[in-house]
């Protein structure tokens, strides 16, 4: 799907998530939010393109494969009945195939595309409900969101980009250009604050769309497949730089990719998509050690499973006072740093936890999960 969103879709409003509006609008609510409240909830969401799309939820035409749907009526079921929360504070990640309905979902949450049925809160808010302004204000003040191709204006400097978004709030001119310099400095672009765009690295250009989508501090960041035009070791850098962000600020993320090595490195949890639907949500780990179904299982083949099984799933039950003595782990060490604290103890070691011994790990309960195997019920 093209990158920028005014391109995808007629009930598509032609505002970023940065706003390209005028400013005004109403104040942003200065209530904090119930951290026991999702950020998003989504249940039953449809998005179908075509002719009478909003008839097809619901009918008998639902259950149709995207083949016989596009003939039968010439629609495209872009998103099929999908329901999930984003928790507060976890990086959420939407992956799958191209055209599997990503970008779509994504930016259902804002309604930049207009959702066909189902229901959807932000904070408990009904956004299906939500006015124009009250769009405008959510995605100006709570929900940013970065994109592949950046964004950036070509003939403002790097500051001025990131600046941007607090520009189209009204912010004034001292105050967003302290909040934009701190920006700066947050993704490494000290030294840049006067270049135009045309002369950074695609890697550079990056960081100011997410310095600028930063700087106006959303509750929640949406993240387009920012990374995939960059080449990998610039992908990797971003990674972790999403990754540092993330640890030090807790911000909640929403983020696309069909790249399944970034998904597990990124992800709190994957919710993984197949023509519109949901197939499987899940952690990592459980994803890759219990696939939902065949696709999945398909999918996640070649993933090293040592770098994302923990010890809590690979772990047996303690025998004949193993966990009395020696060396331990906690249970969210991976198996493959778990692997020198075996080698290097010569025994069964204890997976402790709250100064409880759950089970112990030894080489052939390492070994079994490696290759894939249930490890024996542990506790
Ligand atoms: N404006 C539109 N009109 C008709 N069909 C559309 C429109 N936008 C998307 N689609 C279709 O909806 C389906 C999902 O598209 P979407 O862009 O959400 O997938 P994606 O998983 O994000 O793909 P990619 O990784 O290639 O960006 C595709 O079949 C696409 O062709």
């Amino acid at each position: 799907m093209p990158a920028t969103p005014a391109a995808a879709d007629t009930t598509e409003t032609t505002e970023t998530a940065a706003g390209a509006a005028p400013a005004g609008g109403p104040a942003v609510p200065a209530v904090p939010a119930d951290p026991a409240v999702p950020v998003f909830s989504v249940r039953g969401l449809w998005k179908v393109f075509g002719p009478g799309a909003d008839k097809i939820p619901g009918s008998a035409h639902a259950n149709l494969s995207a083949r016989e749907l596009r003939e039968r009526t010439g629609c495209t079921a872009a998103v099929r009945d999908v329901s999930f929360d984003v928790h507060r504070g976890e990086v959420f990640v939407v992956m799958g195939l191209s055209g599997s309905g990503k970008s779509t979902l994504v930016r259902c949450l804002t309604r930049l595309i207009e959702p066909t049925g189902g229901t959807l809160t932000m904070d408990g808010e009904d956004v299906l409900a939500m006015d124009r302004a009250h769009l405008r204000d959510l995605r100006r003040h709570r929900a940013s969101m970065v994109f592949q191709h950046f964004g950036l204006l070509p003939h403002r400097t790097v500051l001025d980009n990131i600046a941007y978004g607090l520009e189209i709030q009204g912010v004034g001119r001292a105050e967003r250009r302290a909040r934009a310099a701190a920006m700066v400095e947050k993704v490494g672009l000290t030294g840049m604050e006067h270049r135009r765009p045309g002369q950074l690295s695609g890697g550079q250009q990056q960081r100011v769309g997410l310095a600028r989508a930063l700087a106006v501090d959303p509750e929640v960041l949406l993240f387009d497949e920012p990374f995939s035009a960059l080449d990998p070791l610039i992908r990797r850098d971003m990674q972790e730089e999403v990754i540092r962000l993330h640890r030090e600020e807790g911000r909640t993320m929403v983020f696309i990719t069909h790249d399944l090595n970034e998904a597990l490195r990124l992800g709190d949890r994957i919710a993984l998509m197949r023509d519109g639907r949901i197939v499987q949500l899940g952690t990592p780990e459980e994803i890759v050690s219990s696939p939902a179904d065949d696709y999945v299982r398909d999918f996640v083949r070649d993933v090293p499973r040592e770098q994302v099984v923990t010890v809590r799933n690979a772990m047996r039950s303690a025998e004949d006072g193993e966990g009395r003595s020696g060396e331990t782990v906690a249970p969210d060490t991976t198996v493959a740093e778990a692997v020198g604290t075996v080698a290097r103890s010569g025994a069964p070691v204890r997976v402790m936890e709250d100064g409880r011994c759950l089970g112990v790990v030894d080489a052939g309960c390492l070994l079994a999960a490696i290759a894939g195997e249930k490890a024996v019920a542990a506790r």
